[in-house]
This record gives C-alpha cells, sequence and structure tokens, in this order.
C-alpha cells in the first residue's frame, strides 16, 4: 500500500537568488523540484503538496502599495494577496507535476485546491508582526524603507538581511481538509494548503471571513497531516539537513534525531527563529500528533532521502 506524505516546499527555496526573482524563474525551479517529487511517488508515495508562499507575497502586497502610491489603484488586502499566490504558485505546481506525469506516462494528475485555513481572531500574532515575506533588504535600505514607511515593521531575518514582518496567528482547521484527504486517497497528487492556507476567522453564525495575515505553511502542512493521518511529513527547504551549531566552524549535520532530542536542541537555541525553529516545532507537533515520521531536506535530495540515503530523519 502506498504510503501517504506532505511535502511541504519553502517558499524561499522556490527563488534561488535574488537575481532570479521571476516567475518565469520560479517555474523552472518548480519544474526541478516536480521532478524530484516525482522520484518520491516512484518509491511508492501518494502524496500532497503544501508550499510557502513568504517571498511571493510580499512581492504582490508591494505591487499594490506602489501603484496605489503611483496611479492611485486601490490597494490589494494581503489575505487577497495570499490568495493570489495560492493561485498562482498552485497552477505552476500542478502544471509542471502534470507535464512531468505525461512525460513519463504515469497515468496520474495533480489538482490545486483553495484551501482556508481557520485562526483565532484573538491570537496575540495579531499584534506582534513575525512572518518575514517579500524581499531581503541591506541594513542600509533597512532604515530607509523605515523611514519612508513608518508602519511597517523589519527584522533581520536569520542573518540573511532584513525584511519586512506581518501578523502570522497559529493555524487551528484546515477548512476543506476532508476533500483533501479523499483526492489525495484516490490517487491525486493534491496541491493544498498554499502558502500556510487562506487566514479566515469564524464569526458568530458560522460563516467565514478571510483576516490580513500570513499563515506559517509548515505549521498549517504540520496540522493538515495529523489531521488525515498521513504517514510522513517532509518539509523541503533550503538545506539537504538540518544542523546543530549552523553555520558555525563546529556546524555537525543531523542524520537521525528523536523527539525528545530534538526538544532538546530547541532549548539549547540551535534553530533560527523565522527560518528553521518553526519547521522543527512543525514537526514535533506533527509526531506529538500521531505521526510516525518526518523528514527535512532540499527538494534536489528528496528522492533519495526517502530512500534513507540523506535527509535529517526525525523518529519517534
Ligand atoms: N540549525 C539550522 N540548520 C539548518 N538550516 C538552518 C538552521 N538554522 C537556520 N537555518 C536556515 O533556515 C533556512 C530555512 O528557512 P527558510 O528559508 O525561511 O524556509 P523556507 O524554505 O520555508 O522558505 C535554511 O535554508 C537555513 O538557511
Ligand atoms: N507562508 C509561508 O510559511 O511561507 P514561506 O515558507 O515562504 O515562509
Amino acid at each position: 500500500m502506498a504510503k501517504l506524505a506532505v511535502i511541504a516546499i519553502g517558499g524561499n527555496s522556490l527563488i534561488r537568488d535574488n537575481d532570479h526573482q521571476t516567475v518565469e524563474d520560479q517555474y523552472d525551479a518548480v519544474c526541478e523540484t516536480a521532478k524530484h517529487i516525482i522520484g518520491m511517488i516512484d518509491q511508492g508515495y501518494d502524496v500532497i503538496v503544501t508550499h510557502g508562499n513568504g517571498p511571493q507575497v510580499g512581492f504582490i502586497l508591494r505591487r499594490s502599495e506602489i501603484a496605489n502610491e503611483m496611479a492611485g489603484m486601490h490597494n490589494v488586502p494581503l489575505v487577497s494577496c495570499g490568495a493570489d499566490t495560492q493561485g498562482a504558485i498552485g497552477y505552476q505546481i500542478q502544471q509542471a507535476m502534470d507535464n512531468e506525469f505525461r512525460r513519463r506516462g504515469m497515468g496520474k494528475s495533480a489538482l490545486t485546491l483553495i484551501t482556508q485555513v481557520v485562526v483565532d481572531s484573538n491570537d496575540p500574532a495579531f499584534a506582534k508582526p513575525t512572518k518575514p515575506i517579500g524581499s531581503f533588504y541591506t541594513e542600509e535600505q533597512a532604515k530607509k524603507i523605515q523611514k519612508e514607511n513608518p508602519d511597517w515593521v523589519m527584522v533581520s531575518d536569520s542573518g540573511r538581511g532584513y525584511r519586512r514582518v506581518v501578523a502570522s496567528p497559529k493555524p487551528q482547521e484546515i477548512v476543506e481538509k476532508d476533500v483533501i484527504n479523499k483526492l489525495v486517497r484516490e490517487g491525486y497528487c493534491v496541491v493544498a494548503v498554499g502558502g500556510g492556507g487562506i487566514p479566515v476567522v469564524k464569526q458568530a453564525d458560522g460563516s467565514l471571513k478571510g483576516v490580513d495575515a500570513v499563515i506559517d505553511k509548515d505549521f498549517a502542512s504540520s496540522l493538515l497531516a495529523a489531521q488525515i493521518q498521513a504517514d510522513e511529513l517532509i518539509i523541503s527547504t533550503g538545506v539537504p539537513k538540518v544542523y546543530l551549531n549552523y553555520g558555525k566552524p563546529e556546524e555537525k549535520a543531523l542524520d537521525k534525531v528523536t523527539v525528545g532530542e530534538l526538544k532538546e536542541y530547541v532549548k539549547q537555541n540551535h534553530f533560527a527563529p523565522g527560518s528553521m525553529l518553526p519547521k522543527i516545532q512543525a514537526v514535533i507537533a506533527f509526531m506529538e500528533n500521531g505521526g510516525k515520521k518526518a523528514i527535512i531536506t532540499n527538494p534536489e535530495s528528496l528522492a533519495e532521502a526517502v530512500a534513507g540515503k540523506t535527509g535529517t530523519h526525525v523518529y519517534q
């Protein structure tokens, strides 16, 4: 029987560097990633592909703001920018997967599901933005931008530059989880929970309403994986493995690690907040909610990682 994996692709891992940020560059990265995901499917996996949107949602929001400042165009609310990324990135992944399925005569197809994710309107995250979006800026650029936009909150993003941050409430419920579960178990490759899902709150009468925020896609993917009892949560990001003392001379790769050991390493501050820490927290949450195994690796190592040859493997 096929194993069911939720595989979460980082928004940053779809953008190779500052010189490769166009939609076409991103599609090239998506096509590469699709080949690696198919390398997993070949090994007997059914997959739900989830993806980030940090850079992309920030680009769309900034375009809207500039169009508003320069041409008086209406602003696009952040929640709609997030929904736009779900469609645009989902379209690219769906097309790339389908082209590859067809090329290899695999008789499978991919489809993208608009996914809403319920958050708590009283989540303290609304008062304390933490989710980096959009471009990376140098310290000098960040100071200038902050002066021009006093309402922005900017932080240093894991030593990679300065970025604008927005509210990132915790996901509580994946609204479309039953249909996602049904479709993947029928054999579709389902693209869902894009950008962590479109954040919505439940109103008194039970109706849903969008809110301006960006949900962490690793937390949302972890919740989805636990709720549909996926066998594995796989997080695909910019590094082949997780490291202790990352970026220091005594850096050490983690090959196999237990949840208990990971919790100890979190206490020892081995994982940067805003980048690796949320991934580790998402993996711990999945494992504590009944998950059997999680892997963290980069897109090009996916097939080798599920074969046990690389990546960081997390066990109970
Ligand atoms: N301990 C660590 N081990 C490995 N990578 C780390 C660690 N701490 C921070 N990182 C950084 O976190 C990055 C992943 O976070 P990020 O780029 O924000 O994710 P995403 O791929 O979801 O966009 C890695 O590429 C690496 O630069
Ligand atoms: N929404 C989200 O978590 O995006 P990134 O993976 O790009 O940070």
